[in-house]
């Protein structure tokens, strides 16, 4: 079926201008959409509890703080951006109490709603603006005049406006230069975690790590594998990015080409293929959410320690000493990281 693409000239911005908008969570998403609308001339307050570390900073951005229940109680327009197994006890401890015939609540992934952990009244709208990238790049390509593509979906529809709403939200954090794609709760929910379990996050990562491993435990100078599998990636990926694969292959070598055609299909073999479809199985029943929702509730025990061992992963150390030698690189994540 052929999706629906939005841009600039479809959204009405005029819509999100006239909304009092609550922000809970001033974290990667967070920080980047309360800056953008408020940019984008909208008036935006975020929710953060007393104690949180990130309050300070919120404040010297010049936004205005209260708690997360203060915040739900102002606006009519509440956008969760709170970590996703924190967002059902956020919910009904300080949003449910607080919503009103005509109020919005928003959500930038579709996990809590997917997996049934919040259960909205039927007098709100229920919509999701979902940017598909990193928080610090969203706001750092509004910025500087570009931006992030970001799905948006409706579940619920109590107002018969909530697309336009969403989509209005989505063109104010810069969604709508790139495109906005109208999807629903599921697929969103679905495809995010497969993209960042498999390809994105854990299949990028184990990959380099893997090559790192493959290229220092036969000998290879450390600093000379980090360039070859992580540096040159993101230069090998931005081809990608400008131009597709096609790009990619039209810029390397034919020696690398012979290499990529014949050598890329051994490294992610049929095995992994099939790894790729029960990791996505796992997604699609639930096993992976109650798994993630349990391992928070314990502590995150497992999450801890496997963090723990990426830092210390060799290639961490040679990367840093190398990226000290660039300026350009390593950049603090901040308001326009
Ligand atoms: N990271 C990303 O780029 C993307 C994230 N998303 C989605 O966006 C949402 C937010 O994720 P992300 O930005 O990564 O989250 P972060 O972990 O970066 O930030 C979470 C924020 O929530 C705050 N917080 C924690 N507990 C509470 C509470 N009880 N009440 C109010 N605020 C609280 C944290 O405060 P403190 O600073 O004090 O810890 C922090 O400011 C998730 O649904 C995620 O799936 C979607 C697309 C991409
Ligand atoms: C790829 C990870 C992501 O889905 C994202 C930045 O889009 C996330 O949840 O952080
Ligand atoms: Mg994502
Ligand atoms: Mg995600």
């Amino acid at each position: 079926m052929a999706v629906e693409i939005f841009y600039d000239d479809d959204a009405d911005l005029s819509i999100i201008q006239g909304r009092k908008v609550a922000v809970i969570g001033y974290g990667s998403q967070g920080h980047a959409h309360s800056l953008s609308l408020r940019d984008s001339g909208v008036d935006v307050r975020i929710g953060l509890p007393e104690g949180s570390k990130s309050r300070a900073k919120a404040e010297e951005q010049g936004l205005r703080v209260l708690t997360p229940a203060e915040a739900s109680a102002e606006a009519d327009l509440i956008m969760i951006l709170a970590p996703d197994t924190k967002q059902r006890a956020i919910y009904e401890k300080d949003i449910e109490p607080h919503l009103k015939d005509g109020d919005a609540l928003f959500f930038g992934h579709g996990f809590n709603i997917r997996y049934d952990l919040i259960k909205p009244p039927s007098n709100v709208d229920v919509a999701m603006v979902a940017p598909k990238g990193p928080g610090h790049l969203v706001r750092r390509q509004f910025v500087d005049g570009k931006g992030v593509p970001a799905l948006i979906a409706v579940e619920q529809d109590a107002s018969g406006t909530a697309q336009a709403l969403a989509l209005s939200y989505a063109a104010a954090i810069g969604g709508a230069r790139a495109g906005v794609i109208k999807t629903t709760f599921t697929e969103e929910t679905e495809t995010d975690l497969f993209g960042e379990q498999a390809v994105l996050c854990g299949g990028a990562s184990a990959l380099v790590q893997t090559g790192f491993e493959v290229l220092t435990e036969a000998g290879y100078a450390p600093e000379i594998a980090y360039f070859e599998v992580l540096h040159e990636l993101k230069l090998i990926v931005d081809l990608m990015y400008e131009g597709g694969i096609a790009r990619q292959r039209y810029s390397i070598s034919d020696t690398a080409e012979y290499g990529d055609l014949t050598r890329g299909p051994r490294v992610i073999s049929p095995a992994v293929k099939e790894e790729m479809k029960k990791i996505l199985g796992e997604i699609q029943d639930g096993t992976f959410a109650r798994e993630w929702v349990a391992e928070d509730e314990a502590g995150r025990p497992n999450f801890t320690k496997l963090e723990k061992q990426g830092d210390e992963h060799p290639i961490e150390a040679t990367g840093k000493k190398l990226r000290d030698l660039m300026s350009w690189v390593d950049r603090p994540i901040t308001e326009t990281a």
